[in-house]
């Protein structure tokens, strides 16, 4: 039998740096809200077999309601206080799966994911365990303490994360097992935890889409509103374009 693939829309936050008075993934841009642009995306990818949405808890019925149209949502959940804490109740969702299962862990908050960044993910965990999505760094990175510049790392190998991240169900699983149980953990991200927990594992890093913008703060929904625009006028494939390969 073919692996399955899973996908996990995040959307267990509230949207502070929004502001918009509710969980921005509730916000509408284009007409339609910022979860069910980021459901539509998996649902409709022929790739995926089942997405799993995991949503602020005060407000589960609006997302049930919003995921109520696609087919494959099997779960609708409950998240934690934590982007973490929310990954982990997917994770409990999806014990009864096998190890070799895919799962691609997706911000509701970017709503304009590609099926071509899909496709790249769910082919890179062909031969590896863990995947990334990135876009190259146009401004200059640097590590900053105190007020002082300490380090400034070539701009050639700085990466600006995207998601969805994607892994063998069985690698995030192990590095969760272990990051639960460290009073210190700390990650923004899901590769955050496997480089950490699991350091042996090699995490591929596949381009990205500079379309696939997280909604954080409200120049954003300026920006969504225009690229809703103009995805919905030339169709949601236009959306695909590659910015850089990185692989
Ligand atoms: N406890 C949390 C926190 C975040 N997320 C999700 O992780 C993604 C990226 O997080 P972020 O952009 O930080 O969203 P918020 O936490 O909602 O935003 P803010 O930090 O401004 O409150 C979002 O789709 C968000 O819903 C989640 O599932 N559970
Ligand atoms: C996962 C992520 O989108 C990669 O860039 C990012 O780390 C999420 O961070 P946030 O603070 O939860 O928005």
């Amino acid at each position: 039998m073919a692996t399955r693939t899973v996908a996990v829309v995040l959307a267990g936050g509230i949207g502070a740096r929004l502001g918009a008075g509710r969980p921005k993934q509730l916000v509408e841009v284009g007409g339609r809200t910022i979860l069910a642009r980021a459901v539509a995306a998996f649902d409709a990818h022929p790739a995926v077999d089942e997405v799993v949405v995991v949503m602020a808890a005060a407000h589960l019925r609006e997302a049930a309601a919003a995921a109520a149209p696609f087919r494959r949502v099997s779960a609708v959940v409950a998240g934690g206080d934590t982007r973490t804490a929310s990954t982990a109740a997917a994770l409990r969702v999806l014990e009864g799966h096998a190890d070799e299962v895919r799962v691609l862990f997706h911000d509701a908050a970017r709503p304009f994911v590609g099926a071509a960044v899909i496709d790249r993910v769910v082919d890179a965990l062909d031969g590896h365990e863990a995947v990334a999505v990135g876009v190259p760094a146009s401004d200059t990175i640097v590590v900053v303490e105190d007020g002082l510049v300490v380090s400034m790392p070539p701009r050639e190998t700085m990466s600006r994360f995207q998601t969805p991240q994607g892994f063998r169900l069985g690698t995030v699983r192990r590095a969760y097992a272990l990051a639960l149980a460290d009073p210190d953990l700390r990650a923004t991200d899901d590769c955050g935890v496997v480089h950490r927990y699991l350091p042996d594992v090699p995490i591929r890093v596949v381009a990205g889409d500079e379309r696939n913008l997280k909604v954080t703060r409200p120049l954003d929904v300026v920006v969504a509103e225009h690229l809703a625009a103009a995805g919905d006028a030339a169709g949601d494939a236009a959306a695909d374009t590659v910015t850089e390969d990185l692989t």
